[in-house]
């Protein structure tokens, strides 16, 4: 395990650090393999990284794709849709043309038909990912990796490249990427704010089962994680 714990003053300089260290990433693998993707999350968390990132003109994001390492079951005019907010807050200005690859396939329901429609999407994505961004819910999920989730184990341990999962804190039907396909990733991020989630990992951090708080999966898995946490 090798985790880099970072913390910043506030909010808006946490932002903008992790919006340059994932430029540098595109960038890299830009020149590296000719394009780059990355994998970001939703929730209530990310916007002000999303701007800040979105807003940065010495990319080349007409060689990035943008997908989401997770999303609810609901079409992008939910203010549910981390879809949605990827599109409000990122690929707005330098970014707007960058490809955005949703996990949203359609209906009520990620079912079989629905799951293969994304995973045929997800499936030209340019491998590794560049870099992908978690974040963490107070009851320590991370992507929707949720404590109870009828699929949890397949998507800690299955290549995916997503699958479906349904759990009792979830709220809708979820697709999620598998964290085996998450960890294949040049740059591994963690981003949470405020001091009840600094609780929550350092819980996580400590002993206890995985299904109890699924992002022990990741802290515990040998890929080098960096971590940013501000108040
Ligand atoms: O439902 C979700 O929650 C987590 C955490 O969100 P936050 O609101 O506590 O920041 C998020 O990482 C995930 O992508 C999202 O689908």
């Amino acid at each position: 395990m090798s985790i880099d714990r970072r913390s910043f003053a506030d909010k808006p300089t946490l932002a903008k650090e992790l919006a340059e260290a994932i430029a540098d990433r595109i960038r890299n693998a830009i020149a590296e393999r000719g394009e780059a993707a990355i994998a970001v999350s939703g929730g209530s968390t990310p916007g002000k990284f999303f701007a800040a990132l979105g807003k940065m003109r010495d990319i080349d994001w007409t060689k990035v794709v943008v997908t989401l390492v997770d999303e609810r079951w609901v079409d992008e005019t939910s203010d549910r849709s981390n879809a949605l907010l990827v599109n409000e807050k990122m690929l707005q200005g330098p970014a707007a043309v960058a490809r955005f690859f949703p996990l949203y396939s359609g209906g009520d329901e990620p079912n079989a038909e629905q799951v293969a429609k994304t995973n045929a999407l997800v499936s030209t994505l340019p491998k590794p990912f560049a870099a992908v961004i978690l974040g963490m819910g107070n009851d320590g999920h991370t992507a929707s990796f949720f404590p109870g989730g009828d699929t949890l184990d397949e998507a800690l341990k299955a290549p995916g490249p997503t699958l479906a999962i349904h759990a009792p804190g979830a709220g809708e039907p979820r697709i999620t990427f598998t964290l085996p396909r998450l960890l294949e990733t040049d740059g591994l991020y963690l981003h949470i704010e405020g001091d009840e989630k600094a609780a929550v990992l350092d819980k996580a951090l400590g002993d206890g089962p995985v299904d109890d708080m699924p992002i022990r999966a990741v802290l515990r898995s040998n890929a080098p994680l960096a971590i940013y946490w501000c108040p």
